[in-house]
Order: structure tokens, then sequence, then C-alpha cells
């Protein structure tokens, strides 16, 4: 096992020492089932199935328990996001940053699920994903094009991550840990 390994291995294991339930949102393709399954376990694969729903994800590591909600992205889907977040520690937005004709509506669906009483002031995590490919938004773009400075009363982070090469995966699982114990 590489340092780098190591390190992803040893931030995942801190995780799973905590209390914690997410739920992760965002358009369909965004990469959300491909996330939970890099926190999870590393692996990654071009080859998905589009989520039906939403997938409940217990990851048990000694007696602690994490949920994890994977919801689906579809249109027809979206309108469950709200039940879902509703309670959680954090809600974790993705975004395909590499296909542009999506960020207006992954824009517009971010801010309306903000707007809403019962999700008031949960930390939100948002991710400009896929970044390995050459076409992906730089970081600064892809906040202005999300509009994120908009976004108030809650704690907000962003990182632009690539599950394909796990790039800031060690980062999003860091202010996951962070936020794990937060109870709303
Ligand atoms: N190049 C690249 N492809 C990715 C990345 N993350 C996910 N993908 C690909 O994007 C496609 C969709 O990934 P999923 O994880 O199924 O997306 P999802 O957000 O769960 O989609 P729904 O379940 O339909 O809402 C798959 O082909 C993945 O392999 C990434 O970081 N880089
Ligand atoms: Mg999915």
């Amino acid at each position: 096992m590489g340092i780098w390994e190591a390190f992803l291995s040893w931030l995942r294991s801190l995780f799973f020492k905590q209390e914690m339930e997410l739920s992760v949102i965002g358009l369909q393709k965004a990469g959300k089932t491909s996330l939970v399954n890099s926190i999870a376990t590393g692996s990654f694969s071009e080859d998905m199935i589009p989520t039906v729903g939403f997938n409940m994800r217990k990851v048990s590591k000694g007696n602690v328990t994490i949920k994890l909600w994977d919801l689906g992205g579809q249109a027809r889907f979206r309108s469950m996001w709200e039940r879902y977040c509703r309670g959680v520690s954090a809600i974790v937005y993705v975004v395909d940053a590499a296909d542009p004709e999506n960020i207006p509506i992954a824009k517009s669906e971010l801010h309306d699920i903000l707007s809403k009483p019962s999700l008031n002031g949960i930390p939100l995590l948002v991710l400009g994903n896929k970044v390995d490919k050459p076409e992906c938004l730089s970081k600064q773009a892809f906040a202005e094009e999300m509009d994120l400075h908009r976004i108030q009363h809650r704690e907000v982070a962003y990182y632009m991550t690539s599950c394909k090469n796990t790039t800031n995966i060690d980062a999003v699982i860091d202010w996951l840990i962070k936020h794990s114990k937060k109870k709303h």
C-alpha cells in the first residue's frame, strides 16, 4: 500500500467512527453513486446504472452505522430530495462540471432546494465533479456559474472532484468528518 492509499484509508477509518446521516443529491449522471462508492470503497466504474428512487447505503465499522442516502437525479425523482434531506448532518450536492449544458438546471435545482424552510441551516458541500475531463470548468468559474456566493445562512464549501481519479475525495471525507456530529 502506497502512502497515498494509506492516508485515504486512514481518513476513511476516521470517518467511519462518527455518527452521521448524509444525503447526496444532484442531477442525473452527476456522479452521486460514484461518489458514494469512492467514499465507501475507493472503487470506480464507467458503467453505472442510473439510481431509481434512492439507495440507502449503510456502512458499518465497529458499532457505528453511517447512513448515506444516494438519491436519483432524474427529474421524476427530484421531488423526493427534500424529504431525504430533512434532519441530515450535511447535504452533498454533486454537479457534472464538465457538462456546461447541465449547469443552469443544476443551479436552479440547487437554489430551489435550499429555499425550503425545512432545510434551513444544514451545512452544504457542493462538488464540481469530473475534474479529470479537460472540458471541466475551473473552480472559480464553477462557483460563479452555480451562483454559490448567493447562498446565505448556512455553511457552504465546494471542491472540484474526480471519482475516477479520486481527486479531492480525501478533502470531501475530511469535510464530512468535521460536520458529522452536528444535528439539526
Ligand atoms: N470521467 C468521470 N466520469 C465520472 C466521474 N464520476 C462519475 N462518472 C461517470 O458518470 C456516469 C454517471 O455516474 P453515476 O454515479 O451513476 O451518476 P449519478 O449521479 O448517481 O446518476 P443518477 O443515479 O442517475 O442520478 C457514469 O458513467 C460514471 O462512470 C468522474 O469523476 N469522472
Ligand atoms: Mg446514482
